[in-house]
């Protein structure tokens, strides 16, 4: 059976959340049975781990130590959530997966991003998106937007500086290289509306390419 298992990815504030619950909606007033989840969390586990992970006060935190926290919840994660749902044929939209590790941890970092690969085979044990949607946005700008939205928890990661954002950026753009195959890139510097466009022609060509 196909599995579609479609990872949203980019820097704080792109716009992944907004454009994850258009596309959910979308789905399933297809007709399509969708699992919309987010990392750091998605379980209870994971949600534990992501409240150690996050919390500012926790400004001592080792980066090796940050690294292996995300990789445990998402073990945990796609073992308890992620994998039974594709295992049922359901579509499972990610707000965040690996690729975050690979470029908050690997590249802005700098604890190198095969290091923080090989980390993330042990957790995942093969099990790549078929599909990550990488939505490409000014630093800048994307903070702004998260500032903008007093709704919105401001995290440890968002009080990091400005260079290490735009090295976050940087880190996504090397992996758009590394893996064309998996990875789409999008210009989330466009309205709501073509944004979510642009994610939907994209994940329905993959659908329709692998439909039954
Ligand atoms: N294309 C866009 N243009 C302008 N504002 C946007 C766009 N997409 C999202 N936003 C707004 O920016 C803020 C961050 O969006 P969000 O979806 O939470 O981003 P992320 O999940 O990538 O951090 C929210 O207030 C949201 O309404
Ligand atoms: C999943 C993951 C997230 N992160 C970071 C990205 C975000 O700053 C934060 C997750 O908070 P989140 O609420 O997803 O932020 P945003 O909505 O802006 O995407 O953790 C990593 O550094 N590594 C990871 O593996």
């Amino acid at each position: 059976m196909t599995s579609y298992f479609f990872s949203f990815e980019g820097p704080d504030g792109a716009g992944k959340t907004t454009i994850i619950s258009m596309v959910e909606s979308f789905l399933r007033d297809k007709g399509w049975d969708v699992v919309a989840t987010r990392e750091p969390g998605g379980i209870e586990i994971a949600e534990k781990i992501r409240d150690i992970i996050l919390n500012p006060a926790h400004k001592v935190m080792d980066g090796r130590t940050e690294a292996l926290l995300y990789a445990a919840a998402r073990r945990q994660h796609l073992v308890e959530k992620v994998i039974p749902a594709l295992k049922d044929g359901k579509i499972v939209l990610c707000d965040r997966f690996i690729d975050s590790s690979l470029a908050y941890q690997g590249f802005a970092r700098g604890l190198g991003i095969d290091e923080v690969l090989s980390i993330n085979q042990f957790a995942i044990e093969g099990y790549f998106p078929t599909l990550t949607l990488y939505f490409d946005i000014d630093p800048k700008i994307g903070l702004e937007r998260i500032y903008g939205n007093e709704k919105r928890e401001i995290n440890r990661l968002d009080l990091e500086s400005l260079s290490f954002h735009e090295n976050v950026r940087k880190g996504y753009l090397q992996l758009v290289e590394r893996f064309p195959e998996r990875i789409v890139l999008l210009d989330a510097s466009k309205s709501v509306a073509d944004v979510f466009a642009d994610a939907i022609s994209i994940l329905m060509g993959n659908l329709e390419k692998n439909m039954p």
